[in-house]
């Protein structure tokens, strides 16, 4: 294909992908990135317990915070001066009982040595498929939206995800993305055992992954995060391995039209 072979089809899957470039799950609060003054807008405003976390290394502000891997000084992060590059990510609304957090049936188990029942058993989907909530019903394919994202982004973290609590057939609000784009040259496999083992994908998320392949997702992704503040946000081997990993993804549900049949695959 020439240069220009492939302008035009970036061009043409680009107006077809319209008014929501990406995969339009929209799954996840909005975010933005900002330069965030230690000193002048998160010590006045941090609890006790965070502010006894804060130190001082070679006249830059530091804090080390409060989570399970978070415990001295060791593994601290430091500003520059006070200035440190995070997130604005938007607060949902703070009634508790609006959400209902829920276990992912492909949790890892987190303890070395320790294996969870999806990781040797092939026909654990099956399992899954028997009970309720994902007996019936959008979630099951939900959460298989969810792996689609969480593959392209590296993230093997998902062990909750949380739905609103008023409705029983509710999406999954996609919370903690934390754990994403780390290394972008390994591709963590695992995250792709659901669809592996279910054979199962939305037949629109199937659609667009077709619109955002052969670099399109890349060109698209790179072209929004322009608009960040902190932008370029994502370095070139990141959006590479976008682009990769969609190929695995196409891979794999290919090789499960071949198993069963497109109509089964995709509903
Ligand atoms: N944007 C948000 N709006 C409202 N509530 C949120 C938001 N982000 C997180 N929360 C609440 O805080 C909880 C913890 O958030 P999150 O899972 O991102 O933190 P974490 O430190 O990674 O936790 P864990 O150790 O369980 O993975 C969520 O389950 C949710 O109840
Ligand atoms: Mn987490």
């Amino acid at each position: 294909m020439s240069q220009g072979d492939v302008c035009d089809i970036h061009r043409v899957r680009r107006q077809r992908l319209s008014h929501t470039p990406l995969l339009g799950l929209n799954r996840a609060p909005l975010v933005v990135g900002r330069t965030v003054n230690l000193q002048k807008e998160i010590l006045p405003v941090s609890s006790t317990k965070l502010k006894s976390t804060f130190f001082q290394r070679d006249n830059n502000t530091c804090f080390y915070g409060q989570c399970l891997y978070c415990k001295s000084e060791e593994d601290g992060v430091c500003a520059d001066g006070e200035m440190l590059e995070g997130a604005v990510v938007l607060w949902l609304p703070r009634q508790w009982t609006f959400y209902k957090k829920h276990r992912s049936p492909w949790q890892r188990t987190y303890k070395e040595g320790k294996v969870a029942r999806w990781e040797y058993d092939d026909t654990y989907c099956d399992t899954v498929r028997a009970v309720a909530p994902y007996d019936s019903g959008p979630r099951l394919l939900d959460l298989l939206d969810a792996v689609v994202v969480d593959y392209l982004i590296g993230n093997a973290d998902r062990h909750h995800y949380e739905t609103f609590a008023n409705a029983t057939d509710s999406m999954i609000i996609m919370l903690d993305n934390a754990k994403s784009f780390g290394n972008y040259y390994h591709d963590e496999k695992s995250i792709l055992t659901p669809i592996k083992q279910c054979c199962l994908l939305r037949r629109t998320t199937w659609d667009r992954l077709q619109l955002l392949k052969d670099g399109v997702l890349s060109n698209v992704l790179k072209g929004i995060l322009e608009a960040d503040p902190l932008a370029p946000i994502l370095i070139e081997p990141h959006l590479k391995a976008l682009d990769r990993r969609l190929e695995h993804l196409l891979q794999e549900l290919h090789s499960c039209v071949e198993q069963k049949s497109e109509q089964k695959v995709f509903v």
